[in-house]
């Protein structure tokens, strides 16, 4: 596993990947199926993976958590760049704050909770977590009452973060005052659009934010690896298409749960068990699991 500090050329080298996380018929971690999902993606040119909504980390009991870092440490290429996350209660990121610290992860997001919070809190949050974990943190806003432009601006003058990843959902993304405010105030070198492939050519060409994250990109990472190159050529035309190629699948995460969407797709592909989920979330309903095979398997036929 990689363990330099974040740099520009990081964010922008790879696509960052949202993975699922694979698990056991009995919840446990399943360490071989994580292995072979994290090659598969590897495969396909992706060298940074940010563990977060998509491996329902909300729900991870601390007391797993020093058996899942350990796991990504096991299971991880060594240019491979981890992110995992902490929180969003307070009270869990301090505990996984002192557990990060054993380990040499060189960043930690703390995932996003609009109850019980207030923009301030979160702050003092995140000021709180780096000094307990004694690394930087990736600021995840995926609602502006998150936070404040001008506290999260605050945040990276004060060196506390290390990217921001910028995921409220506009209906048209070009229209976005929050990003438009946060560009003015932050370096936009720091800040990734955090959505997927779909709003990914917008904010980096209209907005000029970094690099993007993505969940589909588990499933066929040489597309999207491909989009981002075009994207950083400027060749809009071939981004567009490729961007394309992930709106079946998108679409159904959209309408039915991205997370769980994405979890039942990355197995009914064939790509790795991704296996059961973990509570508060719950498996699909079997009547759409046809559905999100066939997208996940036409995807996949796209990857080569
Ligand atoms: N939420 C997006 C990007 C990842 O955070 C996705 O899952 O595609």
């Amino acid at each position: 596993m990689k363990t330099t500090p974040v740099t520009f050329e990081d964010l922008q080298s790879s696509v960052i990947a949202v993975p699922p996380l694979c698990r056991n018929k009995d919840l446990s971690l399943a360490k071989s199926q994580n292995s072979r999902l994290i090659k598969h993606m590897y495969k396909g040119g992706i060298r940074t993976l940010l563990y977060g909504g998509n491996a329902n980390l909300y729900n991870i009991a601390p007391s797993e958590y020093h058996a899942l870092l350990k796991m990504l440490v096991d299971i991880s290429p060594d240019d491979m760049w981890v992110v995992p996350s902490v929180g969003p209660m307070y009270g869990t990121a301090m505990d996984q704050a002192k557990i990060l610290s054993e380990f040499a992860f060189p960043t930690a997001m703390l995932l996003p909770t609009l109850f019980p919070s207030k923009p301030a809190g979160v702050a003092t949050a995140i000021r709180h977590f780096v000094e307990k974990s004694g690394i930087k943190a990736v600021l995840y806003i995926k609602d502006g009452a998150y936070i404040t432009p001008e506290l999260a601006a605050e945040l990276v003058n004060d060196g506390l973060i290390s990217w921001i990843k910028y995921a409220i959902v506009e209906p048209d993304p070009k229209k976005d005052p929050y990003l438009k405010k946060l560009t003015k105030l932050v370096d936009t070198k720091l800040i990734v659009s955090g959505i997927g492939e779909q709003p990914a050519i917008i904010h980096l060409r209209d907005f000029g934010v970094t690099g993007f994250t993505a969940g589909c990109v588990c499933i066929a990472p040489s597309r999207s690896t491909a989009m981002l190159q075009a994207i950083l050529k400027k060749d809009w035309d071939t981004a567009e298409k490729i961007r394309e190629e992930f709106v079946a699948l998108e679409d159904l995460r959209n309408a039915h749960s991205p997370i769980l969407v994405l979890h039942h797709a990355v197995e009914l592909a064939g790509v790795a068990q991704t296996g059961p989920v973990l509570p508060l979330l719950t498996e699909l309903p079997a009547n759409l699991l046809t559905k999100i095979e066939k997208a996940a398997k036409a995807l996949l036929a796209k990857n080569g």
